[in-house]
C-alpha cells in the first residue's frame, strides 16, 4: 500500500514500548538465547525484548525493501552471523506484505519470528505479534515522526 491511501495508524514512543513489552511477555519462558534484529525497524523492539528477557547476545540482518512507502525489490545488505536454531528469536517492527518475513523464514527456518504489528497478508508468517493493523493502513512509527503544532478544530483542518 502507499501513503496515498491516507489511512494512518500513529504510534507514539510510549505505545510502541508498551506493545513491545507485551510481546516480550508473550515470549516469557520460551528460553531464547539470542536475537537477530531485522534492521532497521527491528532494532528498537529487539533492544526492548532483549532487556525484558535478559538476552545479551544480539546480531542484525540488514534488509531494505521500501523507499519510504514504496516497496521495491528486497536487498540483504548484511547477513547475520548467528546460527539458525529454535532458541534464536528474529525480531522486526512489523509485517506488511510478508515479503521480508518470507526471506527471513528461508534464511532462518528453525528460528521464531516475531513482530509488534501485523497486517493480514503477512500475519500467517509470524509466530507472535501484538497488534492487528488493516492492510490498507500505513503504520507511522515514532522514529519517523516529530511533535508539531496542531490547529484548533474551529480553524478547520
Ligand atoms: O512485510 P513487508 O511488506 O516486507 O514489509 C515489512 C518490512 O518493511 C519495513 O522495513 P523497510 O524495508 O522499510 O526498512 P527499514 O526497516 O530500514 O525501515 C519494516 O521494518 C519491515 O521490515
Ligand atoms: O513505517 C512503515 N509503516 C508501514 O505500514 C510499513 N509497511 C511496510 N513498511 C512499513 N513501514
Ligand atoms: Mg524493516
Amino acid at each position: 500500500m502507499s501513503l496515498a491511501s491516507n489511512k494512518m495508524f500513529y504510534v507514539s514512543w510510549e505505545a510502541f514500548h508498551r506493545a513491545t513489552k507485551e510481546l516480550a511477555r508473550q515470549l516469557l519462558g520460551q528460553n531464547f538465547n539470542a536475537i537477530v534484529a531485522v534492521s532497521r525497524g527491528g532494532l528498537v523492539p529487539a533492544a526492548i525484548i532483549a532487556r525484558e528477557l535478559n538476552i545479551r547476545v544480539l546480531d542484525s540482518i540488514c534488509i531494505a525493501s521500501y523507499n519510504h512507502d514504496q516497496q521495491g525489490s528486497l536487498r540483504v545488505l548484511k547477513d547475520a552471523h548467528l546460527a539458525d536454531s529454535e532458541q534464536l528469536l528474529i525480531v522486526d517492527d512489523l509485517v506488511d506484505t510478508g515479503e521480508t518475513a518470507k526471506a527471513l523464514r528461508e534464511r532462518f527456518p528453525k528460528a521464531r519470528f516475531v513482530t509488534v504489528y501485523a497486517k493480514p497478508q503477512g500475519k500467517p508468517l509470524v509466530d507472535h505479534y501484538v497488534t492487528d493493523i488493516e492492510q490498507d493502513t500505513w503504520i507511522q512509527l515514532p522514529w519517523d515522526m516529530e511533535l508539531a503544532y496542531s490547529k484548533p478544530l474551529v480553524e478547520g483542518a
